[in-house]
Formats: structure tokens, sequence, C-alpha cells
């Protein structure tokens, strides 16, 4: 199979922001079935009045669960797992929660793809897992190695486990756009945890795109990362509040919460040795090796010294204006700038 239509996708996580949209998404493309597991009832019956097709399908479960899990992958030619704990603060009262949705839920999504014969499993995974400093990150870091593990054990499975990476999605659920917004609509300061902290940015459109790239392209055990630009909090800031026609918008400065790190590191150095530079991708293949190292040693990694981190802060860095016309081609906010005009 070499494009998506027609084909059977499970969609884990799939009433939350990402799992809705990459729905909407292969809807528009010609899917044949799209299976929406998720835990929330009425999350799905929202999404079955507001999205009304016939080619989706609703599975009721948890990634804990490997009853329901084999349910929802069994007969689907693709996977995409995006159900996770993924605030950063819940997660760190309670790791051990995260561990069981995030480590544990992504195992079993993994090992059932691969018993019923899926084709290609893409895992959702995020920059808070490389350098891990919260329970988020370590979790999400750990599906990662899981996802690998299973790659480099299992060289002759038929079905391509890989991961793609992202930073902030804009507009996503719980997000800070949404917030300043409701700050600036309440006529409240905007908070700012500390301006100078740096996140990657990017768009949930353009977030889907690499997932239709992995699910296609990836050989086994895969990491993908967009090249995204960044901006600071600060920028993000103004720029929204210059949309909404406030250019000198009142701040206040509250301290970083949780778990927060002021940079964001995409790739790490040690994968930048590797990564294969795709355009608008970086492709990072297994590191397939055995654990007989003498082996390698004549070929070893002495790139190393020479290659930096991809992060917030060396990625190309957005101006207030820059963020502005980044923020226009999300349709959230196109609909509120709509609604102001009118
Ligand atoms: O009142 C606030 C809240 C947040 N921030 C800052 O805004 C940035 C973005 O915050 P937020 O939108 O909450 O995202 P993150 O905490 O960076 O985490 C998001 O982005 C990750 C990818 O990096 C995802 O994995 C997480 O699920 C998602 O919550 C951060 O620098 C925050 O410190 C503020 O300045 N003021």
């Amino acid at each position: 199979m070499t494009s998506i239509q027609g084909a059977t996708v499970t969609i884990t996580g799939g009433t939350g922001s990402f799992g809705s949209i990459m729905t909407e998404h292969l809807l528009a493309r010609g899917i044949g079935e799209v299976r929406i597991f998720s835990r929330d009832e009425a999350k799905q019956d929202d999404m079955r009045r507001r999205l009304s097709d016939s080619r989706l399908q609703y599975f009721i479960g948890d990634v804990r669960d490997m009853d329901s899990v084999e349910a929802a992958v069994r007969g689907a030619d693709f996977v995409f797992h995006a159900a996770a704990l993924k605030q950063v603060p819940s997660c760190e009262f309670f790791p051990d929660q995260a561990v069981k949705t995030n480590v544990r839920g992504s195992h079993n999504i993994i090992e059932a793809s691969a018993k019923v014969g899926v084709r290609s499993v893409v895992c959702l995974s995020t920059d808070k897992a490389v350098y891990p400093v919260n329970a988020m990150g370590m979790s999400k870091a750990l599906m990662e190695k899981t996802a690998q593990a299973f790659a480099r054990r299992n060289p002759t499975s038929q079905t391509v486990v890989s991961v793609t990476r992202y930073g902030n999605v804009m507009y996503s659920r719980g997000s800070v756009i949404p917030l300043f917004i409701q700050q600036l609509r309440q006529g409240e300061p905007l908070t700012l945890t500390e301006p100078s902290m740096t996140r990657f940015l990017m768009s949930l459109e353009e977030s889907v795109h690499l997932v239709d790239h992995a699910f296609l392209h990836a050989e086994p055990g895969d990491l993908f990362v967009r090249k995204a630009p960044a901006a600071t909090v600060d920028t993000l800031a103004r720029a929204v509040a210059s949309l909404l026609g406030d250019d000198d918008p009142d701040i206040r400065v509250i301290g970083t919460r949780h778990g927060e790190k002021l940079h964001e590191t995409l790739l790490s150095r040690e994968e930048m040795v590797t990564a294969e530079d795709q355009a608008q991708y970086f492709r990072v293949p297994l590191d397939a090796r055995s654990l007989e190292y003498e082996l390698y040693f004549e070929e070893g990694e002495r790139r190393i010294a020479r290659t930096e981190d991809f992060t917030s802060e060396n990625t190309a860095r957005l101006t207030v204006e820059e963020t502005k016309e980044l923020l226009m081609q999300l349709p959230e906010i196109q609909t509120l700038l709509a609604k102001a005009i009118a």
C-alpha cells in the first residue's frame, strides 16, 4: 500500500486535539475507516454528532487494558498512537499514572498491533522526552525506547513502529494561547511564567502531515521531527495580544511551573549525528547495533563532539510579526478575527 486511501486506521486518544484533527484529515483524504479509541464516552458522542460519517467507528477502551486495545487494532492497517497523559503538572503529581498510560499503554499498543499484523504504528512523542526533567517527558522517553526496542528485537516483523516527536502544538487544549486569549478578553494581565522561555511552535495541520509521512515512509524504529521555528513566551504573548488589537498588553510574570525547562530540545546532539535531512523533517534511524560493541569500535561515533543539539534556543527564532503570521494560519484564530470584524 503506497497511500492511506481506503485503509483502516485506529487512532488512540482519538477524541483529543491531535486525534480529532487527524481524523478529519484522514476522512478528507479518502480513508476507508477510522476507529476512534478512547476512554471518554461523552467526548466520543460529541465527535459522533459533530462529524457524522459512516466511516467512523468508536471504541471505548483504555490503552492500559489489553483486551480493549486488541479489539481496536484488529483488522487495522495503521495505528496512530496519540493517547497519553500529556499535562506536565499532573504527571509531576502522579508519575505512576504516567508510567501506566504512557509506557505500559504504549507497550500494549505496539504488542497488540504486531500480534494482529498492523502495517505501521506511529507513536506520538514530545520534545519534553529529550533530556527529560519532568515525569511526562520521562514517561514519553520510555515510550520512545519501547518503540525502538520493539524494532530492534523484531527485525522481521511486518509491523513498522516509528515515533514522531513534536514541540508545542499551537492552540491545543489547555495550552497557553487559548489562555492568553481568555485573559485578554477578560481584561486581565497576561500571565507569563518566564518571558525569555522559548518553545518550538507548530500548527496541528503541520503536525498531521508528519504522521502521514511516517505512516508511509518509516523504516522500523525511525524517529521523525519537524524543523520547527520557535518563539519566546514574551513574543508569543505580544503576538496574540496584537492580533486582538492590543499592542501594549499588561504583563504579569508568575515564575515557572513544576518541571518546566527554559528551552526545549527536539533532537539531542547524539541524534543529530545520525539524523538524515529530509527538507522539512529530520529522520533519525534506529541504532540497530547489537550489544557486541567491540564489533563497531573501528567505526565508533566520533562525530558527536562536532554536533549541537537542535533546540528551541538555536532554531529559527520568530519575531512578533512572524509569530502573528503563523498564528493567523490557525483556523481558531481566523474564526476569532472574523467574529471581531463582523
Ligand atoms: O500562564 C501561563 C502558562 C504557560 N506559559 C508558558 O507558555 C509556554 C507554553 O506553555 P503550555 O502551552 O502550557 O505548553 P507546555 O507546558 O510547554 O507543554 C505543552 O507542549 C508540550 C510539547 O512540548 C506537550 O507535550 C504538552 O502536552 C503541552 O501541554 C511555556 O513556556 C509556559 O511556561 C506562560 O507563560 N503562562
